[in-house]
């Protein structure tokens, strides 16, 4: 049931030198070149051909686009600020049967609505294999065969979909829009919205991985890692030496999956959690107590609820905050929230 196989494309090196790309001159961005890696991304990413949508966004030359419509996606957008890739996006459009559909943008201010748009629009079409068409089928086959046709041509409910977003962004916005896409995910905006099923597989610097996956008394135990891991189990997915890509750039990179999980610690907003991790981990190798009372200085109408949820959790006040479980900083988060108090940029 899965679509043709894509037709070979030109070389990518091909496809880079083509559009103005080639070693020679300066590069703005790192690219992938190797089909093996982009493949184990997609792999990663769990691409099946289940998926309502797949949106990767920052395709370039579009490498990762082809592992992920070989893994069998039945509909893939991609989001592309360059204008240089349009005539490359379009050839592997045109070689995916139109299972791909291109938006030139930028993920920052994109209207996620376009893309759900664009993606539900995308017709799926069944491309029957050789076997299919020169093996008679059982009536027991032909069932099967039928209801899994069935299955790959339904329709896409923009608000009920699983969505699986992808991305290999320059560093220097990654973290930036992944705290974007964490808050939209909390409140069920753009993609995230309904109820869509939304994961997340994206590439940050290595150091940048190591902060979100890092559990509690983690090395690098950080704000990213709470505001993470308070909606997503996160996972370290895959690890990239700096040498995988072209041009070689000074740091190495690492994949990261999100799933969210059925029970998110943060109902709504996560701008006082975001808050919260901030004030906290401004001084991480300071106590829970130290910090808690900075924050009383700081804020004396929240000294009763610091009480209050002192008292309620039971917490270890001596454990230094880097040590401190992802709830315990959502369950002082919560109450900050209902108290509607705010807590000054330190
Ligand atoms: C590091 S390259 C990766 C390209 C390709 N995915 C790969 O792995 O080889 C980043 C890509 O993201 C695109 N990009 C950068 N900022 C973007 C933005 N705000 N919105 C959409 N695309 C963006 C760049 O033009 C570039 O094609």
């Amino acid at each position: 049931m899965i679509p043709r196989k894509l037709p070979p494309l030109p070389p990518i090196r091909d496809l880079i030198r083509v559009y103005g790309l080639s070693a020679d001159q300066k590069f703005s961005q790192n690219f992938i070149l190797d089909k093996n890696v982009t493949d184990t991304i997609a792999q990663r990413a769990k691409i099946s051909v289940n998926d309502d949508l797949v949106v990767e966004v920052g395709p370039g030359p579009g490498l990762l686009t082809r592992s992920i419509l070989d893994a069998g996606a039945r509909r893939v957008v991609v989001v592309e600020k360059d204008t240089r890739f349009v005539p490359t996006l379009e050839q592997l459009a045109e070689a995916s049967d139109q299972r791909l559909a291109a938006i030139m943008g930028d993920m920052l201010t994109i209207d996620h609505a376009e893309i759900l748009r664009v993606g539900a629009a995308i017709p799926v079409q069944h491309f029957s294999s050789a076997s299919e068409e020169t093996t008679p089928l059982t009536p027991e086959q032909q069932q099967q065969h039928r209801e899994s046709l069935e299955m790959y041509q339904r329709p896409m409910d923009p608000n009920n979909a699983t969505i699986r977003l992808l991305g290999n962004l320059p560093f220097g916005i990654a973290s930036p829009l992944l705290v974007q896409w964490l808050k939209m995910m909390a409140l069920r905006q753009g993609i995230f919205q309904g109820r869509n099923n939304v994961s997340m597989t994206l590439m940050f610097q290595k150091e940048v991985a190591e902060r979100i996956v890092s559990p509690p008394g983690g090395a690098h135990r950080s704000r990213l890692s709470i505001l993470a891991q308070s909606l997503c189990d996160v996972k370290m997915a895959y690890k990239l030496p700096a040498g995988v890509f072209v041009p070689k750039p000074k740091v190495d990179a690492a994949v990261v999956h999100f799933e969210r999980r059925d029970d998110p610690m943060m109902p709504g907003s996560l701008d006082r959690l975001e808050d919260v991790a901030r004030f906290y981990f401004n001084k991480r190798r300071k106590t829970m107590g130290h910090n808690t009372n900075r924050l009383a200085k700081a804020v004396p109408e929240a000294r009763p609820i610091l009480d209050e949820w002192i008292a309620e959790g039971n917490w270890n006040m001596n454990a230094r905050t880097e040590e401190v479980s992802t709830f315990q900083l959502c369950a002082l988060a919560r109450k900050l929230e209902q108290a509607q108090l705010k807590i000054p940029l330190t």
